[in-house]
């Protein structure tokens, strides 16, 4: 990874930045032919099949914690568990959780107390802005979740990457959604990108893309090729960032 990010001055700056933290931050999502996460109607599609499953479930299963922006949980209600029972057994076997934790970045607290995401199956921890009412924080924690706030309007990423290093996680995956991811590339924190594009086109200028945000105008974050994958119907391409 060296070499390549000499080679580029933007990628200079954004490894400066990086390497105030040591958590390894790795983000996957599956997209359409067309670089879409969903429809315009945000509803969960099978973009990929079971190959890319198994292989997101084996990502989730390396992690200390596995993350998600709230319009995640509001669109999908995920459960960000492991499906494969021997790889929770081989993490009980190493002295870890069975399931990675979970993060929510929440600004304003709206994660539903019934989400799956606080199930009993694993630690949860939601960000949250300075604007999240009391009531919310109140309720989120009387349903289990480890409250991590911050102090600006949207989750400060930055510093709540540090207090998520502080209670252990030095491997984050990220599985979206648009908005988050936007904002990980913004603060410099992603390390790696493995992305799964399938063989279909959802369509529609309102449909979530791979990052979203306000869109990057004048430098770009250089991303470096490292695997090509065939896997089910699509392909999986993962870079160094
Ligand atoms: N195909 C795939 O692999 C995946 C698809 N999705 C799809 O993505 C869509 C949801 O994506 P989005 O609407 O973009 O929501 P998102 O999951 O990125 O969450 C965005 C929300 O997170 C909160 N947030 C707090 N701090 C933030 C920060 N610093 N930066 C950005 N957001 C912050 C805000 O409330 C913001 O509205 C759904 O349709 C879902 O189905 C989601 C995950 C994976
Ligand atoms: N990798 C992948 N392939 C697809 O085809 C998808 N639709 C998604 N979507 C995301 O996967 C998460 C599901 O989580 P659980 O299995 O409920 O734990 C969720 O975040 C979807 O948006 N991913």
């Amino acid at each position: 990874m060296g070499p390549v990010r000499d080679a580029n001055p933007t990628a200079r700056i954004l490894l400066a930045e990086r390497q105030r933290r040591d958590v390894h931050v790795v983000v996957n999502a599956a997209t359409s032919a067309d670089g879409k996460l969903s429809s315009r109607r945000r509803e969960q599609i099978a973009i990929s099949g079971p190959e890319d499953f198994d292989r997101v479930d084996r990502i989730r299963a390396d992690s200390d914690a596995v993350m998600v922006g709230v319009g995640t949980v509001l669109a999908d209600d995920p459960s960000l568990t492991l499906d494969d029972a021997e790889r929770r057994e081989r993490r009980t076997e190493n002295g870890w959780s069975p399931n990675p934790a979970r993060v929510v970045a929440d600004s304003r607290a709206r994660t539903p107390t019934d989400a799956r995401v606080l199930d009993d199956e694993a630690t949860t921890y939601v960000l949250t802005g300075a604007d999240a009412p009391d009531e919310r924080i109140d309720a989120l924690r009387a349903a289990g979740a480890e409250i991590v706030p911050t102090s600006s309007e949207r989750v400060d990423l930055d510093a709540a990457v540090e207090q998520l290093e502080a209670a252990g996680i030095d491997r984050l995956m990220v599985e979206g959604g648009g908005e988050l991811i936007f904002s990980l590339f913004s603060a410099g924190l992603v390390d790696e990108l493995s992305v799964f594009v399938g063989s279909t086109i959802i369509g529609g200028r309102d449909a979530p893309t791979l990052a979203d945000g306000e869109g990057f105008v004048e430098e770009f974050p250089a991303l470096a090729l490292e695997d090509v994958e065939r896997l089910d119907d699509g392909v999986v391409l993962t870079w160094s960032a």
